[in-house]
């Protein structure tokens, strides 16, 4: 890594510390809803390959926690978002964990159920496997995470807007 990107990345680094943020990541999802503003309207949400957090705790602190301090909403009506990962996570205020794997139809089931059996409004993904430093097997493990997560997205899970990003 040259200095100048082991530079950014400190900054970014340092910058997640200050604000609490679980990964510097978060910063990659707060981009993108600059540009695009994607959070406007959502009630649904799912954060797929969520550990450690920052992105959940994102959509905690754009969706969740706004609505919960606004005067004029109800109980029934406070986003719902859920996150999945194979790795168990530190609890997040209004953020659903389930603990599971993003290729496999029962966890999108589990998902389902606590929405009632409607589809969200949005979901996203920064889901990166376990590199095994084998280019072959590693370029494979994250094509088919890719494939499942798009299987997922249109089988179960859009109904409106859709945001798929993959971790480099
Ligand atoms: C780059 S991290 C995600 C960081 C997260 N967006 C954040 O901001 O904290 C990638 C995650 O993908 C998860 N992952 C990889 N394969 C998965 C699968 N098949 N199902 C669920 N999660 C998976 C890993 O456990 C890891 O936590």
């Amino acid at each position: 890594m040259g200095k100048a990107s082991r530079d950014k990345r400190d900054i970014y680094y340092r910058k997640a510390k200050e604000e609490g943020w679980r990964a510097r990541s978060a910063f990659k999802l707060l981009q993108i809803d600059e540009e695009f503003n994607i959070f406007e309207g959502v009630k649904r949400v799912v954060d797929l390959c969520a550990a450690p957090g920052s992105w959940s705790q994102v959509l905690s602190r754009k969706l969740y926690l706004p609505s919960k301090q606004s005067p004029v909403s109800k109980d029934g009506e406070l986003p719902l978002i859920v996150a999945i990962d194979l790795q168990p996570m530190a609890p997040i205020e209004g953020v659903i964990q389930v603990q599971g794997d993003i290729t496999n139809a029962r966890t999108a089931e589990v998902v389902i159920r606590h929405f009632d059996g409607c589809k969200a409004d949005l979901v996203v993904c920064d889901g990166a496997p376990d590199v095994t430093g084998l280019h072959d097997m590693d370029e494979f493990v994250q094509s088919q995470l890719i494939l499942a997560a798009e299987n997922s997205l249109q089988k179960y899970f859009v109904e409106k807007i859709q945001v798929f990003c993959i971790a480099s």
